[in-house]
């Protein structure tokens, strides 16, 4: 396992890749206004539609600002192709850092991820010319590795996971086409499936503050080591993916993070962060808000002595503290709860209705060989129930 091909930084070509004649590279600062603008309807009017276009992503500003700035980042990764004569926007793509570690061992990389070309610009091999650029830009930094996620396969896959959700406003979803009445099931019988009290059951659980940071970095360090792919994050790192703008108010956070306190202790957290559809062409509903599981852990004891027993003792542990997401999200008008098949999240989907998706997430380490690892499916890349993934890194 490790680098496929040695590169060094005096390969790279200080020249930026060729263009077609009527583009040229965008130079973005995602600081300016108009340039964050810019993407951000780019990425409104022509990013990722589910198949059959009923649904698209709605990144908003703030959350571009989160997901494109992390500690560390680098404008130069924010990647842009314009029209020459107009000046038009019409490509993007974004790298930012991520210090991986696989089996353990450290992998310099960066995340790729948001690579969005204008829907009347497509077939022209724009995608491949940008993900050209955005390497050469990235190995100029001394950095050869990359991370990104892919719903197509492509050569092979170092992980596969599967969507997950978790109905909260089943009527709602089944409304926009999202939700199908199965036979012999009235509406009424699937909403009351699905009903959330208002009140969770975990008493000692409130929205984190930066005083619990150093915990949760602890919590959150040692919970991930038994993981076989992980972000190492640095303080900050993991401080911003967590608060996020400390500056906006609880309605507008993209991020939110709860920690559970017993004498002074830390002894679980979870987070999720907000990503809404628009919904094309309906004339009910404009928007479907999602929320997306994102880090978590628990001190819930791992004795190598007894591992069915810690791994139940781990399954309440994290089915009660996901239980109180739903019911957090609920509470922020969230209608459904997206998870993967990746960290421990197999020990709740049944307990707590989540269903399994058609969506399957590939996961990809460029330029690293590596062996498979478990995104918690089984042969046929159904959830495997019965056994949990070895992926810790979660991918906006
Ligand atoms: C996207 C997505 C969806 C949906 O498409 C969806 N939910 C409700 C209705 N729909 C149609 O459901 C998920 C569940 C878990 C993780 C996910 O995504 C994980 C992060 C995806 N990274 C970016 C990306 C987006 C699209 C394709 N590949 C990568 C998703």
């Amino acid at each position: 396992e490790g680098p496929i091909e040695q590169k060094t930084v005096a390969d790279i070509s200080i020249q930026p890749y060729p263009l077609l004649k009527e583009f040229e590279w965008a130079d973005l600062d995602l600081n300016n206004v108009e340039d964050r603008d810019e993407v951000f309807k780019l990425l409104y009017e022509n990013y990722v539609e589910d198949a059959d276009s009923t649904f698209r992503f709605k990144y908003s500003s703030e959350f571009l600002d989160w997901a494109l700035k992390p500690p560390g980042y680098k404008k130069e990764w924010h990647v842009g192709v314009r029209v020459k004569a107009s000046g038009r926007l019409i490509g993007f793509i974004a790298g930012t850092p991520a210090d991986l570690q696989v089996r353990s061992k450290p992998v310099k990389a960066v995340e790729i991820n948001f690579i969005c070309v204008h829907k009347k610009l497509r077939s022209k091999r724009l995608a491949p010319i940008l993900i050209k650029e955005v390497t050469r830009r990235v190995n100029l930094q001394g950095i050869f590795q990359a991370l990104y996620t892919a719903g197509v396969v492509l050569p092979s896959p170092v992980s596969v996971a599967r969507y997950n959700h978790r109905p909260i406003n089943w009527g709602k979803l089944h409304d926009v086409g999202f939700s199908y009445l199965p036979d012999n099931v009235t509406k009424t019988q699937m909403i009351a499936k699905y009903t959330l009290r208002n009140e969770g059951k975990l008493k000692n659980l409130r929205r984190a503050e930066l005083k619990d940071f150093d915990q949760v970095f602890t919590l959150l360090t040692k919970f991930q080591s038994k993981y076989e792919l992980i972000q190492d994050f640095t303080r900050d790192e993991l401080k911003h993916w967590l608060f996020g703008d400390n500056t906006l108010s609880n309605d507008k956070k993209v991020v939110h993070t709860f920690v559970v306190e017993e004498n002074d202790r830390i002894t679980d957290f979870f987070s999720f962060y907000l990503l809404p559809f628009t919904i094309l062409d309906n004339p009910a509903h404009n928007e479907l808000g999602i929320a997306y599981l994102f880090y978590y852990a628990s001190d819930a004891e791992f004795d190598e002595s007894d591992s069915a027993k810690a791994q139940a003792l781990l399954k309440k542990r994290l089915t009660d503290l996901i239980g109180e997401a739903l019911i957090i999200a609920k509470s922020l008008g969230v209608d459904v709860f997206n998870c993967v098949s990746c960290q421990d999240n197999n020990l709740f989907l049944q307990d707590l209705k989540f269903g399994e998706g058609d969506g399957i997430l590939n996961y990809y380490l460029f330029n690293y060989k590596s062996r498979i690892i478990s995104g918690g499916l089984d042969d046929d890349k159904h959830v495997d129930y019965g056994n949990v993934s070895k992926v810790g890194v979660v991918m906006l």
